[in-house]
C-alpha cells in the first residue's frame, strides 16, 4: 500500500501479513511511517493505493465490523474526562458481550492505587496503561498498539509486556509499532523492519539477528579497550583472528566464529588490561545492528 499526504509519501509500497494469534512488531525510526500504516488498518486513513484486509475485510469500506471485532488503544484518549479508572472499565465491561474482568486489567496493569481516581488526575503514563486496558476489556481478535510503552517507567513497560505476552497465550493477535529494538525482540513472534515508508527487512528476531554476514562475537567493556594490544594477545592463541572493530564506544566486535579459546584470550586480553567485559554475545547482533547494517543509520536517529 501507498500513502502520500501532498509532497510526502508517507508509506511507499508497503505489503505485509500478519498471522492469527502471532505478536506481530513494526519497528523503525521517527518519521518511518508505522503510525500511518497503523491508522490505516484501522480504518482511520484511506490508503492512496493499495489494498488491506484486516481478518479478511476492507477497514475503509467497513469500519463499523471491522471495528467490533479489533481493539485500538487510542493515545491520549478513550475515557471520558471525570470517570474514575474502576468506573470507566466496569462501564467498557458492560459494553461487551465476553469481557475480561476488568480487576485483572487493574491489578496486572498497576492501577489499583489509582482505582477511584479520576481520568483528568491521572498522570500520562496511568492515563496510556487505561487506554490499553479499555483496548483490551472487550477481547479483541486482534488489537493494534501504537508505541504502547512510549514515555512509560520502566515497571510500567514490563507490566505492558506482561499484558502483551497474556494475550499472546490467549491467542490474540498482536500489532504493535515501536522503535525499541529491545521491545520488538522480546515481545515480538516477527518484525518488520520499516525505513521510509518501506519494509526494509522481515523475520523472526532469531532470523533478523543472525544474520547472514557470518559469525561474529560482540562484546562490550566498562572503559575503552586498547585494540591493537588486545588483539595482540588474542592473536598469540588465536591465530587468524582478523581483528577488532569498535562498533561505537565501549562495544567491540571480532568477525569471526566464537570459539572457547577465543573467548577465553578475548577476556585474558581485556584482564591485562584491567578491564572489565560486561556483555558478549555470540553470533547474534541485535536489531540496532540490524537496522544499521541495512540502512547505514543509527535507529535512534
Ligand atoms: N497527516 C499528515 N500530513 C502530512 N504528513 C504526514 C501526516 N501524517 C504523517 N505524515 C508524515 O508521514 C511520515 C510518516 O509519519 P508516521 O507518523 O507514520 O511515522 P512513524 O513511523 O509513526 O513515526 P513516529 O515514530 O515518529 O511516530 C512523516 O514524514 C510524517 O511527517
Amino acid at each position: 500500500m501507498v500513502k502520500a499526504f501532498g509532497a510526502t509519501t508517507a508509506v511507499d509500497g508497503l505489503s505485509l501479513t500478519a498471522r492469527r494469534a502471532e505478536v506481530f512488531a513494526l519497528l523503525g525510526p521517527n518519521g518511518a511511517g508505522k503510525t500511518t500504516t497503523i491508522e490505516m488498518c484501522e480504518g482511520f486513513l484511506r490508503p492512496t493505493s493499495g489494498e488491506i484486509r484486516v481478518l479478511g475485510l476492507d477497514p475503509v469500506a467497513r469500519p463499523d465490523e471491522v471495528r467490533r471485532r479489533i481493539g485500538i488503544m487510542l493515545q491520549g484518549g478513550g475515557s471520558y474526562s471525570g470517570i474514575r479508572v474502576a468506573e470507566m472499565l466496569r462501564l467498557a465491561a458492560a459494553y461487551n458481550d465476553n469481557p475480561h474482568d476488568p480487576e485483572w486489567l487493574i491489578e496486572v496493569l498497576g492501577l489499583d492505587g489509582v482505582r477511584n481516581t479520576t481520568w483528568r488526575r491521572l498522570s500520562g503514563g496511568q492515563q496510556q496503561r487505561l487506554s490499553l486496558a479499555l483496548a483490551v476489556i472487550g477481547r479483541p481478535e486482534l488489537i493494534f498498539l501504537d508505541e504502547p510503552t512510549a514515555g512509560l517507567d520502566a515497571q510500567s513497560r514490563l507490566a505492558v509486556w506482561e499484558l502483551v505476552d497474556a494475550l499472546r497465550a490467549d491467542g490474540v493477535t498482536v500489532i504493535l509499532t515501536t522503535h525499541l529494538m529491545d521491545e520488538a525482540e522480546a515481545l515480538a513472534d516477527r518484525i518488520a523492519i520499516m525505513d521510509k515508508g518501506r519494509v526494509v527487512a522481515e523475520g523472526t528476531p532469531a532470523e533478523l539477528t543472525s544474520g547472514e554476514t557470518g559469525a561474529r562475537v560482540t562484546f562490550e567493556t566498562d572503559t575503552p579497550l586498547d585494540l591493537e594490544s588486545a588483539l595482540g594477545r588474542i592473536a598469540g592463541s588465536c591465530p587468524g583472528t582478523p581483528g577488532i572493530e569498535a562498533v561505537r564506544p565501549l562495544r567491540y566486535c571480532i568477525p569471526a566464529p566464537a570459539t572457547p579459546a577465543l573467548v577465553a584470550a578475548l577476556a585474558d586480553a581485556a584482564a591485562d588490561q584491567d578491564v572489565l567485559v560486561r556483555r558478549l554475545d555470540v553470533d547474534h547482533r541485535n536489531l540496532e545492528e540490524v537496522f544499521l547494517d541495512i540502512t547505514g543509520r543509527s535507529l535512534r536517529s
